[in-house]
C-alpha cells in the first residue's frame, strides 16, 4: 500500500467558486484521490481557503464586514458547496489559522537565520488622508503600460503587467478616493530567492516526468532569472511579523505577504486536520525524519499557480534546511474560458458552483467539467458541449444500459439475477475487451490523465451497450431460457463494475447505481481477474432499477441558461 499526499490550489476566499476554478485545481484533484482510495492506498486530499490579502479586505469592506466575519462565513460557504460537489476532501482548512500563524512565522525565521531573508528598506506609496500605506489593491490609477486608468497596485487588468503600487500614473486610494498621496520610505522583509537560483534549478531537474505545462512554466521562471521578493505588507490582516516569537521592532503594523502563507497552509491544514481526530499524525505526511520519505506528494493547480509552485514555495521548503517533504508530481491545468473570455470571480462571469448546482445535479458538471479538461489547451465551455456530453455519454451510454438491463430483468426474471447456463464465445469477448480497456483506464487515471481517463471510462460504458446489442437478450428469452440468463446476469455484473469505475468521476449517480446492486461502498477498484469482477452479483440476488440515472438537456433548457448565465456567441 501506497501513500499518497494531494493538494489542490487553495481557492481565494473572495466569493464561490467558478467552474474554471473548479476544472483547473479541486475536480480532478478529487478524482484522482478517490482514485487512489478506491485501489486501498493511504491517501490524503487536503484543501483550505485562502484568507489573506487585499481582495478579501476589500470584498469585506464592500459586504461592509469586518474581514474576520466575512472570512469565516465565506470559508462555510466554499466548504458546504464543495462538499455538495462531492469533493472529498480529508479537510478543508483556512489559511487563516493559527496553525498556519505559527507555521508561517516558524518558516521565516528559519529562513532569516539560513541567510535566506533580509530587510530591505522600500518606497511605498502612502495615503495622507487614510493615515496608511497603499498596497497592492488598495491603490489605483493609470496603467504605464497601455494606459488603462483603473489599474490597480499589483497589475493592470487591461494589459496584464505586474506592476508596483508606485509605477501607476495619476493613482488614489480606493479606500477613500484621495490622491493626496506621497512615496514614503518603509522597511519590508525580502526572500532572496536569487540566492536559491541554482538550488531550485537542479531540484526541477530532478523531476522530468511532471507534465510539460508545469516544466516549462518552471524553466520559463528560471530562464528568465529568479528576483529576490518582498513577503510582507502594511496590512492589518494576515500572519503577523515576528522575531524570536515576537512582533518584529519597526514591523508591527505588517503581515505576511499573501503568497508566502498561503503554500504553508498546505502543511498547516494537514496540522488542522491531525489536530481535529485522535491518532491522526502530520508529521508522518509532511516530516521525511518522521516517516514522510515513502510520501508521494501530488499538486493539482492552474497554470497562473506554477511559479509560485516551483519556485516560491520550493524556496521555503529546501531554503530552510529542514527535513519537509516537497512535491514529488505536479499537474497543471490551462484555463477553461467563458464565451471568448475568462471566467471572473470580480466580474462574476460565467456560472459558478452554487448556481450550477441551482439548475442540475453536481455528477452532470463533474462528468462535462472532467471529460472536457483544460489539460493539454485552453479550453472553452459553451452549452452545446455540456449538453452533448450529458446526453450522449451520460444519458444515451451509461444511464441507458443501466435502465434497460435492469428493466429487463425486472420484466423478464422478477428482479431476481437468473441462474442457469455457460458463459459463451461472445461472454469471452466481453471479458477480454473489458479487461483490456480496464487496464487502460487504470493507467491513465494513474498519469492523472483526465481526458484520457474520462475517454477510457466511456469506452467501457459503450462496450457494454455493445455487448447488449449483439447478445441481444430480448431475442433469445423467446427461444433460450438459459441464454438469456447468462446474458442478462452477465450484464448486471456490468452496470455495478460501472459503478465502481464510475465512482471518482460521477460519485452520486455510481453510488445510486452501486446501491441498486447491493455494492459495499465505497467500492474497491477492481482487478485484472475480470471473470470474478463480473461475478461481484450472484444469482438469485434482487436487484432493483434506481429512478431515471440522468435527466437529458433540450434546447429550451439551454436557451434558458444562456440568458440567465449570459453565455452566448
Ligand atoms: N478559468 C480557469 N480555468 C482553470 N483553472 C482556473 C481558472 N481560473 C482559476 N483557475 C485555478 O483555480 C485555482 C483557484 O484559484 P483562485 O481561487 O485563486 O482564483 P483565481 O485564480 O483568482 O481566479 P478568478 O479570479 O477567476 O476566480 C487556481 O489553481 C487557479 O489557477
Ligand atoms: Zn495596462
Amino acid at each position: 500500500m501506497a501513500r499518497i499526499l494531494i493538494t489542490s490550489a487553495l481557492p481565494y476566499i473572495n466569493g464561490i467558486k467558478h467552474l474554471g476554478n473548479l476544472a483547473g485545481s479541486m475536480l480532478p484533484a478529487d478524482v484522482y484521490a478517490r482514485f487512489q482510495r478506491a485501489r486501498g492506498h493511504e491517501t490524503l486530499y487536503i484543501c483550505a481557503t485562502d484568507e489573506h490579502g487585499t481582495p478579501a479586505e476589500l470584498a469585506a469592506a464592500a459586504a461592509d464586514q469586518d474581514v474576520a466575519t466575512y472570512c469565516e462565513e465565506q470559508h462555510v460557504l466554499q466548504h458546504d458547496v464543495g462538499r455538495a460537489f462531492g469533493l472529498s476532501w480529508d479537510h478543508f482548512g483556512r489559511s487563516s489559522s493559527p496553525q498556519n500563524h505559527r507555521l508561517t512565522q516558524h518558516f521565516a525565521e528559519v529562513l532569516e537565520a539560513q541567510g535566506l531573508i533580509e530587510e530591505r528598506v522600500d518606497q511605498m506609496v502612502y495615503s495622507i488622508d487614510d493615515r496608511r500605506f497603499l498596497p497592492d489593491r488598495y491603490i489605483e490609477g493609470t496603467c504605464p503600460h497601455c494606459g488603462f486608468e483603473k489599474a490597480r497596485g499589483d497589475q493592470c487588468d487591461n494589459c496584464g503587467n505586474l506592476l508596483d503600487p508606485t509605477d501607476l500614473k495619476d493613482p488614489y486610494s480606493v479606500i477613500s478616493g484621495s490622491r493626496n498621496l506621497e512615496v514614503r520610505d518603509t522597511k519590508h522583509l525580502y526572500l532572496l530567492q536569487t540566492k536559491m537560483a541554482e538550488r531550485i534549478r537542479a531540484w526541477v531537474d530532478s523531476h522530468p516526468d511532471w507534465p510539460t505545462l508545469a516544466k516549462s512554466i518552471a524553466y520559463k521562471h528560471l530562464d528568465e532569472g529568479l528576483i529576490d521578493r518582498g513577503i510582507t505588507r502594511d496590512l492589518a490582516w494576515g500572519v503577523p511579523v515576528t522575531k524570536d516569537g515576537l512582533p518584529r521592532p519597526g514591523m508591527e503594523e505588517k503581515v505576511f505577504y499573501v503568497w508566502f502563507d498561503a503554500p504553508i497552509e498546505y502543511i498547516a491544514a494537514t496540522q488542522e486536520w491531525a489536530e481535529a481526530g485522535e491518532g491522526r499524525d502530520w508529521r508522518s505526511w509532511w516530516r521525511t525524519d518522521a516517516g514522510a520519505d515513502d510520501v508521494r506528494y501530488v499538486q493539482f493547480m492552474g497554470k497562473d499557480n506554477v511559479a509560485f509552485h516551483t519556485v516560491s514555495f520550493p524556496a521555503t521548503i529546501l531554503g530552510s534546511e529542514e527535513p519537509w517533504k516537497s512535491v514529488d508530481m505536479l499537474k497543471a491545468f490551462n484555463w477553461l474560458n467563458w464565451y471568448g473570455g475568462k471566467f471572473s470571480t470580480s466580474n462574476k462571469r460565467g456560472v459558478f458552483m452554487d448556481a450550477a448546482l441551482d439548475i442540475l445535479p453536481p455528477d452532470l458538471w463533474r462528468w462535462y467539467l472532467t471529460s472536457n479538461s483544460p489539460e493539454g489547451s485552453d479550453t472553452a465551455f459553451t452549452w452545446e458541449q455540456f449538453a452533448s456530453a450529458v446526453n450522449r455519454d451520460l444519458a444515451d451510454v451509461l444511464g441507458n444500459f443501466v435502465n434497460r438491463i435492469l428493466k429487463f430483468n425486472e420484466s423478464k426474471f422478477d428482479g431476481l439475477v437468473p441462474d442457469g447456463g455457460q458463459i459463451g464465445p461472445l461472454e469471452e469477448k466481453l471479458y477480454a475487451d473489458v479487461a483490456a480497456r480496464l487496464a487502460d483506464l487504470s493507467e491513465q487515471m494513474d498519469a492523472i490523465e483526465i481526458r484520457k481517463s474520462a475517454q477510457a471510462l466511456r469506452a467501457l460504458w459503450v462496450v457494454g451497450n455493445e455487448y447488449l446489442q449483439e447478445a441481444a437478450p430480448w431475442t433469445a428469452i423467446k427461444t433460450d431460457r438459459d441464454r438469456a440468463a447468462v446474458i442478462v446476469r452477465t450484464a448486471l455484473n456490468l452496470a455495478a463494475l460501472y459503478a465502481r469505475i464510475s465512482a471518482p468521476f460521477i460519485p452520486f449517480a455510481a453510488e445510486k447505481i452501486g446501491e441498486a446492486f447491493a455494492q459495499p461502498w465505497p467500492p474497491a477498484w477492481p482487478t485484472s481477474d475480470v471473470a470474478a469482477e463480473l461475478s461481484t452479483v450472484p444469482a438469485g440476488q434482487a436487484v432493483r432499477a434506481p429512478e431515471v440515472l440522468f435527466k437529458k438537456i433540450d434546447e429550451d433548457m439551454i436557451a434558458e441558461w444562456a440568458a440567465r448565465f449570459g453565455g452566448a456567441e
